[in-house]
């Protein structure tokens, strides 16, 4: 296997970016999502880029010379994860000429006839860090998968899904460039809960408990880890089956008692201009001005009000702010304790220990933010936490936030790590040039395929690997 050969690299059905102007090279089909591997490379890298619901489907063509892709052995025809959104992007793509591959900021040769687990593009980002040579094969697939797309090492001792499509088959979804979807190599270390078995120095195959684990690497130049809370760190169920009841069970009671007192006044006074902006909107409440007008009739509309946007699920910081007051005597008196994922401590522990800081951005208001991890079902966890965002800084969906959140850090967006449950929010902080992951937890909204495809997606908080070599903040 493995002499050079000439013809375009087809890497059919990407999502496509547009084309930039200048001199035509791989890199301009590589997907935004694969920008973890690329932000160092300069300002304005990836603008432009298609996103999930934009993308326009396509057949990008490579202009370097090479083989056309084709099917790994035993496929018997184009591997299935490579010709649709989902597919994993030029993973396993069989590339019988000298190329090199980028991923996540490391390189690897892959030299002839051989199959990598990597990108099958250059990518010009990150020359300063370290090489990294990627498991390939020689030859016929080790071990074709019931699809057959994606070559892996035998082991029976392995269970579960072994390739891409055959995850996508079974609804897990991988797909990010940045990740390592490896077999079952060589074991090195540990990390995290429940025997995960896991990468040192390189990247290795993870496998817990005889279940091959997706992992996705934390670019080098990520300092700060940006955590959202619902969906995220904490279950939505426990936001909305204990959280949100709350307000909505005890808000009438809540104003009766505290009219009279300035931070109540103050709250319903935000809401009552909130509810001018709103008046627009299909079904808002207004709130009357408190000119002595009926106390009783005022607290109803306020009541009203909040279960109209809670209804819609609204997170404006009037709302916000209002809960967050609601909810302090209740997580003080110890009748409410907040649910946090299991993989969140040990995980943000270990960041910490490598250098990294780890804020909070989340609609929910610091207050209630530091209500939630000072009050957990972890107990204290406020000291893991270097600081906290609400959208007093502006709303998640805007890419402005993330920019002045940078600036109030006193880094670079590029220097952020953004994990969220929601992908307008992803895609707003992508806008800043912020790295973002999006995170699928139990009851979260689903993904769409082109969602999946797009965003680096990680399970559980013990997905994210950080080489060892970074330097932090
Ligand atoms: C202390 S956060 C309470 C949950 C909440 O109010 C909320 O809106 C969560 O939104 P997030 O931005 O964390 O998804
Ligand atoms: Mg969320």
């Amino acid at each position: 296997a493995g002499s050079p050969q000439p013809g375009p690299c087809v890497l059919p059905g990407w999502p496509r970016p547009r084309r930039r102007a200048g001199p035509a090279r791989m890199t301009e089909d590589v997907p935004k999502r694969t920008r973890w591997a690329g932000k160092g490379s300069g300002a304005g890298e990836g603008k432009g880029h298609s996103r999930p619901g934009r993308a326009t489907q396509g057949t990008p063509v490579c202009t370097r010379p090479g083989p056309p892709a084709r099917a790994p052995p035993g496929c018997g025809g184009p591997a299935p994860a490579l010709g649709v959104p989902g597919s994993g992007l030029g993973y396993s793509l069989l590339c019988s000429r000298p190329r090199e591959a980028y991923f996540d900021g490391w390189r690897s040769r892959l030299s002839g006839g051989q199959w990598a687990r990597a990108p099958c593009f250059p990518r010009p980002s990150n020359p300063g860090a370290p090489p990294l040579r990627l498991p390939t094969w020689s030859g016929p697939a080790p071990l074709a998968c019931s699809l057959g797309a994606v070559p892996r090492a035998a082991s029976s001792a392995i269970a579960g899904p072994r390739c891409r499509a055959c995850l996508r088959a079974s609804g897990r979804s991988l797909s990010p460039a940045s990740r390592l979807l490896l077999g079952p190599r060589e074991l090195k270390g540990s990390w995290g809960a429940g025997g995960a078995a896991l990468l040192t120095s390189k990247a290795e195959p993870v496998v817990t408990s005889g279940r091959e684990m997706v992992v996705v690497s934390v670019p080098a130049e990520v300092t700060v880890i940006l955590l959202d809370i619902e969906g995220t760190t904490t279950p939505i169920a426990f936001v909305k089956d204990i959280l949100f009841p709350y307000i909505k069970e005890n808000v009438k009671e809540y104003l009766q008692t505290h009219w009279e007192e300035e931070e109540c006044q103050q709250d319903v006074s935000l809401l009552r201009k909130q509810a001018e902006e709103d008046a627009h909107l299909d079904g808002a409440v207004p709130i009357p001005v408190a000119s002595g007008g009926d106390v009783q009739q005022m607290i109803q509309a306020v009541v009203d009000n909040v279960s109209w946007q809670m209804s819609h699920d609204r997170k404006t910081t009037a709302l916000k702010q209002l809960q967050g007051h609601m909810w302090k005597a209740a997580f003080t008196a110890g009748r409410m304790k907040a649910e946090v994922f299991a993989d969140v401590v040990p995980a943000v522990r270990r960041w910490r220990e490598a250098g990294m800081k780890v804020y909070i951005y989340s609609s929910g208001s610091v207050e209630a933010q530091k209500l939630l991890f000072g009050h957990s079902t972890e107990g204290d966890i406020l000291e893991l936490i270097d600081g906290h965002f609400d959208t007093k800084i502006g709303h998640k969906v805007e890419s402005d936030s993330y920019r002045k959140i940078a600036d109030s850090i006193g880094c670079s967006t590029n220097n952020i790590l953004f994990l969220t449950d929601v992908t307008v929010e992803a895609s707003a902080a992508e806008e800043a040039d912020v790295h973002v992951a999006v995170v699928v937890r139990p009851g979260n909204a689903g993904l769409t395929d082109d969602e999946k495809t797009y965003y680096n997606l990680i399970s559980s908080f013990s997905e994210l690997y950080l080489p060892s070599t970074q330097s932090k903040v």
